[in-house]
């Protein structure tokens, strides 16, 4: 490869949400099928003729690179099938994530998953439960304004989310949006109409974009390089959030049948 400079390879899962949206006859924002792949190969900052053209990547992969860092990253874009608003995703489609993760853990060196921001928050945490052992890199993102339209967040959110999948190294399932890679069993959307609609209020930010990419090691769970990966895919759905208020009592914590406390 000469003087090349070294290639990531990162596996990224579009499961729908408002980032791959198209306005209907309506004008309302419908996930569209077929279309973003395409979307992703005609912007320049997300994938590059030339490299592509220097580092022969094949035709369903796309390739970058970010002026801040030495290395290369190629991408391959798998689509699901309905693509969702994240409204109507329930843990079968989290365990169809963990799966397709766990298939293609060897071949690649970090995973990044597209998901509606709705339910984003629980995405990212439910799949932090299920891997144990993790090596490397899963980040959740998605946009509030969908890639089509101008300005849309959609673009910093994925090239940011590729490179931290691809070369931090951060063996976490993490979120990335606005900015911001956070803890994904950490993370709450506080906003519906705001562009930086996430935040980690109980654990500090992983690492920050903008002006400077800083990574805060020290907030990093450790590497646990000797245990082979475990992905738990049998979650039960009688889980529910349960606010504690001054008031709750045993009688209120009784409603709730079959949910354990
Ligand atoms: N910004 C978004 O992605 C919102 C969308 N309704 C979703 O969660 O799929």
């Amino acid at each position: 490869m000469g003087d090349l400079a070294e290639l990531r390879k990162v596996l990224v899962l579009y499961t729908g949400g408002t980032i791959g949206m198209k306005k209907n006859h309506q004008g309302v924002l419908v996930p569209v099928p077929d279309v973003f792949t395409n979307k992703l190969k005609s912007c320049q900052e997300l994938n590059d003729p030339d490299l592509a053209r220097i580092y022969s990547v094949r035709n369903h992969e796309l390739i970058t690179k970010v002026s801040s860092c030495s290395k290369v990253i190629a991408y391959q874009v798998r689509e699901y099938h309905p693509l969702l608003d994240s409204c109507n995703m329930t843990p079968k489609e989290w365990v169809i994530i963990a799966k397709n993760i766990e298939e293609n853990y060897n071949e690649f060196d970090g995973f990044v998953v597209l998901n509606g921001t709705d339910t984003l928050a629980f995405t990212s945490s439910a799949l932090s439960f299920m891997f144990k052992n993790l090596h490397k890199p899963i980040v959740v993102t998605g946009s509030m304004i969908p890639i089509f339209e101008n300005p849309s967040d959609a673009k910093n959110n994925i090239l940011s989310s590729l490179v931290f999948a691809s070369i931090s190294d951060i063996p976490e399932v993490c979120v990335f949006f606005a900015n911001k890679l956070m803890r994904g069993n950490r993370v709450r959307k506080l906003a519906t109409s705001s562009i930086d609609c996430f935040d980690s209020p109980n654990y500090p930010i992983l690492a920050e974009t903008g002006f400077h990419c800083r990574i805060h090691r020290h907030y990093i769970l450790p590497k646990n390089d000797r245990s082979a990966l475990l992905v738990h895919t049998c979650l039960s759905e009688s889980v529910g959030i349960l606010y504690m208020f001054p008031t709750l009592s045993r009688t209120q914590e009784g409603t709730l049948g079959p949910f354990v406390l």
